[in-house]
């Protein structure tokens, strides 16, 4: 393969896979919905060099297209024929083999019958504009592979018109020239500017749109038809030798079929001897012969198409390399695609609750805020719960002797009123049930709102709407079970508490009593009328209050190590093992809906996927073909 073919076989290919991703020169404003004005992803086929072809109505741009194919395959017929632009990729083939076309729609189907082409170029355009004869930006594809050509690229626009024909809209006239326009304009476009030569070139409708795009003509090769329709006498050497209109490249003359030899199917590849046998025997432009003709016109655009790409290719390159850092970021941003199979999903899905796990546990053992809340209800809210509870009212003297005398029953106590300070104690204990669910409530709420705060912060979740609401409500579900266990472990402590009471704090008592005894002690200990007096209940009173502290004591202590045990450390362990068993369990099918995405979400990673594909498979190309180089 020679540098010239590979270079412009690198442009063709990446020009169709530009298509593929509805990429194209004239309808960059079609992408506009993506990626918010990020103009790196439209402007690929922009940076490619490409030749377009641009001619008024009947000025012979079919012909010349045709006769550097060597084939007739366009569209003919009255008004605007061309609603499309044709992107045609020629490729030279060895002599002798067969020529054939491809289109990048149809990508199966070689058409080998030409006629068959021109009939799906109609067939397609018509599927795209609709039968309102419309035009669209969106190109047709067409490859040729030939013999008689040489590798170009060339894209054939709709003609420029005055006026519009029946059965199309007004505005087609507007249209036309704006689409042919957002070709020309682009600085890599090298603008083929076709003009007949039975015409004044000043009114040429190629050469006025040429003048004001490429106003030093750098980028437009003129070309004159119909030399032979020239009036009698007169000759267009003053377009051809640059002195009516100046261009940096030559003109070129071309003499194309006549109407008359296309009515009488003239063969392509004779009109094409013809054509070099009338400049050569031309008195006027034989001394030009070597320079004038389709064939030449097509070498000359090869060998400039070429040496215009190899000159593109560093900013090429430079533009493809930040394109897909830019979209490498843009895709970290968006999350690797999801695999397909169960396996590799499962992974992920665990990945991601590992994810949330690891979030959730910096919050607990600091890193992240919040667990110190939990500490914040043992230090705080505990012992002010538990100083709060109405002892003084259950333990006041006239409560005291109720359940006292209620206890002793129809015979007072003798000594100590054993059932009565039973009564009096677990009555009293009872009251440390609320701020025990107390604490375990409130580390709930804390725990909840870590979850909360912890999956709103993974970021790699935020992808997976489904799977997000599905480990938040997993989280919740354990840590409703936690509270449960913890709440029964609690009430357990408090219980305990009453079933087995310290027996040595009541051992000391008697002591207390006979220190504080004395006659008045005599006194108080003797039935009155009212069986005691006020002293001695007042005495169980704060006896048992004292017996009570001693109990608030511990359990202010004990309360938080069952809370940590039952439901800190629990949810630090194992918050999503239920959730894993439950995972292990679900089909493929399940697994794919719990890594349902976004849809939106989905659609513009799939585009930035394709195109980062785009941008590394154009990238290889063109490194391999600087190495051929
Ligand atoms: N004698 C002669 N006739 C030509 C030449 N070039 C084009 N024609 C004739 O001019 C007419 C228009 O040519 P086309 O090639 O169809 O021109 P076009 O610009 O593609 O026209 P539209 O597609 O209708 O805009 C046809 O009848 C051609 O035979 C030429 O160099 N010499």
């Amino acid at each position: 393969m020679t540098t010239m073919e590979s270079l412009i076989g690198l442009v063709n290919r990446i020009q169709r896979a530009c298509t593929m991703l509805g990429d194209y020169g004239g309808a960059c404003t079609m992408l506009g919905d993506y990626g918010g004005g990020d103009n790196a992803f439209s402007s690929l086929w922009e940076a490619l060099p490409s030749v377009a072809v641009v001619g008024g109505q009947s000025s012979g741009k079919s012909s010349v297209l045709e006769s550097i194919v060597g084939r007739d395959f366009l569209p003919r017929g009255s008004g605007i024929v061309t609603r499309r632009p044709l992107v045609l990729q020629l490729h030279k083939t060895e002599e002798g083999s067969q020529e054939y076309a491809e289109f990048l729609h149809l990508p199966k189907r070689r058409f080998t019958d030409f006629a068959a082409v021109r009939k799906e170029i109609q067939d397609e355009t018509d599927r795209v504009t609709g039968r309102t004869k419309q035009i669209s930006p969106v190109p047709i594809h067409l490859s040729i592979y030939s013999p008689n050509v040489v590798n170009l690229t060339l894209i054939d626009l709709p003609g420029l018109t005055k006026v519009a024909v029946e059965g199309q809209p007004e505005s087609i006239v507007q249209d036309i020239e704006v689409m042919v326009r957002t070709y020309v304009e682009k600085p890599n476009c090298i603008i083929l500017a076709i003009s007949p030569a039975n015409q004044d070139i000043a009114t040429s409708d190629a050469i006025k749109l040429a003048r004001e795009v490429d106003p030093s003509g750098e980028r437009t090769f003129g070309v004159l038809t119909k030399l032979d329709l020239m009036d009698k006498g007169t000759n267009a050497l003053d377009v051809l030798e640059g002195r009516s209109y100046r261009l940096q490249h030559p003109w070129v003359g071309i003499v194309n079929r006549s109407q008359a030899d296309i009515n009488k199917n003239v063969d392509m590849i004779i009109a094409r001897r013809k054509e070099r046998e009338y400049f050569a025997t031309s008195s006027d432009y034989g001394h030009l012969a070597s320079k004038m003709g389709s064939e030449y016109l097509a070498k000359l655009l090869s060998k400039h198409l070429e040496s215009v790409i190899r000159a593109r290719i560093p900013s090429i390159t430079s533009l493809i390399n930040k394109s897909i850092d830019e979209l490498e970021s843009e895709m970290d941003h968006l999350g690797r695609p999801i695999a397909v199979d169960a396996g590799a999903q499962l992974y992920t899905i665990l990945e991601l609750c590992r994810a949330f796990d690891r979030i959730f546990k910096e919050h607990l053992e600091g890193g992240r805020p919040g667990g110190d809340r939990i500490y914040g209800v043992f230090d705080h809210q505990l012992p002010a719960a538990l100083r709060k509870l109405p002892f003084d009212r259950h333990l006041s003297m006239q409560n005291v002797r109720k359940i006292v005398s209620e206890a002793d029953g129809y015979q007072p106590h003798l000594i100590a009123p054993e059932q009565g300070y039973r009564r009096l104690i677990e009555g009293s204990l009872n009251y440390f049930r609320g701020p025990a669910e107390a604490s375990v409530d409130a580390v709930h709420f804390v725990l909840k709102e870590l979850v909360r705060k912890s999956i709103g912060e993974t970021q790699e979740l935020k992808r997976f709407p489904t799977l997000q609401a599905e480990i938040a409500a997993a989280s919740n579900e354990a840590l409703e079970r936690f509270r449960d266990e913890s709440k029964k472990t609690v009430i357990r402590l408090v219980d305990m508490e009453s079933s087995y009471l310290t027996v040595d704090f009541f051992r000391r008592l008697p002591q207390e009593i006979e220190k504080a005894g004395g006659p008045g002690a005599a006194a108080a200990a003797a039935p009155t009328g009212d069986r005691y007096a006020e002293g001695h209940f007042r005495r169980i009173g704060s006896n048992v209050s004292s017996y009570v502290g001693m109990v608030s004591d511990t359990l202010r202590n004990t309360i938080p190590k069952a809370v940590v045990y039952c439901q800190v450390k629990e949810a630090k362990q194992s918050l999503l093992n239920h959730f894993y068993t439950l995972l292990g369990r679900k089909e493929a099918k399940q697994l794919s809906q719990l890594l349902d995405e976004d849809p939106a979400l989905m659609e513009r990673r799939q585009q930035c996927s394709k195109r980062l594909e785009l941008y590394k498979a154009a990238r290889d190309e063109i490194d391999s073909v600087s190495w051929a180089r």
